[in-house]
């Protein structure tokens, strides 16, 4: 009876993912994940010096990034103003000269990432330019406001127009390890997001572990999450690459099992070019191609752009190559 009593409070109980419901998963995949942090960072301190994305190719490469920038605005003093000269930006992201010598005209950026208020002026701003809307809803960054007004918040950020929800975890259910309300929670903001994409910011700078982090990421995507998001942006450690390597893994693993592809959104303080280079290297290494497209792979940054048109415009006005207009696959 003892024992009965302990397989039932420690049993977890059969999900579904809203994409395959016929598909049964089980909760204790998420007890067995693993994250080895000293191996994790080992791996992780090689990439800088990784050659995958080679240095001929590299303007190509630089505009795949641009072409997966959630470009984004988070601030308290965010006007109108400020969010239709962003979304300007969003829709020539480079000056017209040097696309023209890169042989990139019509290059966008991925989406505009708002504040739910600034939504209407974003959705104006980009009226026609098929660049889609992001909105941080869910009480961001903290998530700590009231469940109801939390999906009542992304009710409203739809309506209003936005494409596309980050939501916000509550980091304490993968603190005290209730995986099932972290599925419950994930899985009521999936449905109500409707047919916007939802990515799932798990703010890994607060989970205390990146083994926590590797069932976070494998709960949120068995909800339904559209993506994983390293970060608010707000935490005091924002994305970094040990985390995103688990990150990723737990995609390929996730795709493995199921067949189903999530994408990967690192976010917060990733602010250089050659920073960006190191992310798509280390996402070509462990996912391949397909995930090097916007519909996969975004990173969230409102600085990133301005350290790439300083290099595009170094890569135009120095030695120019057409080798820089290698299709990156
Ligand atoms: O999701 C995006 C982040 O809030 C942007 O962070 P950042 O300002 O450090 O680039």
């Amino acid at each position: 009876m003892q024992t009965d009593t302990h397989v039932i409070q420690t049993h977890l109980p059969q999900v579904t993912d809203p994409r395959n419901p016929g598909m049964a998963l089980d909760l204790d995949w998420v007890r067995a994940a693993q994250a080895n942090t000293s191996a994790i960072e080992r791996r992780a301190a090689t990439l800088p010096g990784r050659r995958s994305v080679k240095k001929d190719y590299q303007a190509a490469w630089l505009c795949r990034a641009i072409s997966c920038i959630d470009l984004t605005t988070l601030a308290g003093d965010d006007t109108a103003g400020r969010v239709q000269r962003l979304c300007a930006k969003a829709r020539q992201p480079v000056r017209a000269d040097i696309l023209d010598a890169l042989g990139m005209q019509g290059l966008t950026v991925g989406a505009v990432c708002v504040y739910h208020d600034m939504i209407a002026p974003a959705v104006d701003a980009l009226a026609g330019s098929g660049i889609p809307v992001a909105a941080v809803s869910t009480g961001f960054p903290a998530g700590l406001s009231p469940f109801n007004l939390r999906v009542a918040e992304i009710e409203q950020s739809v309506q209003a127009g936005a494409d596309e929800i980050d939501i916000v975890i509550s980091r304490r259910h993968v603190l005290t390890g209730n995986w099932q309300a972290l599925y419950d929670e994930m899985k009521t903001f999936r449905a109500a997001c409707g047919d916007a994409h939802v990515k799932a910011i798990l703010a890994t700078g607060e989970l205390g572990s990146l083994r926590n982090v590797a069932r976070a990421s494998l709960v949120c995507m068995m909800a339904g999450a559209d993506f994983i998001k390293t970060s608010t942006g707000k935490e005091s450690v924002n994305a970094t690459l040990p985390v995103s390597l688990v990150m990723i893994r737990a995609i390929r693993d996730y795709y493995d099992r199921t067949g189903i592809r999530v994408g990967y959104k690192p976010a917060g303080g990733i602010s250089k070019a050659k920073d960006a280079l190191v992310y798509l290297s280390l996402i070509k290494e462990e996912l391949g191609n397909r995930w090097l497209h916007p519909d996969l792979f975004r990173f969230g940054a409102s600085s990133l752009l301005g350290d790439i048109e300083r290099q595009l415009e170094h890569h135009v006005t120095g030695a120019y190559s057409a080798a820089y207009r290698h299709p990156v696959g």
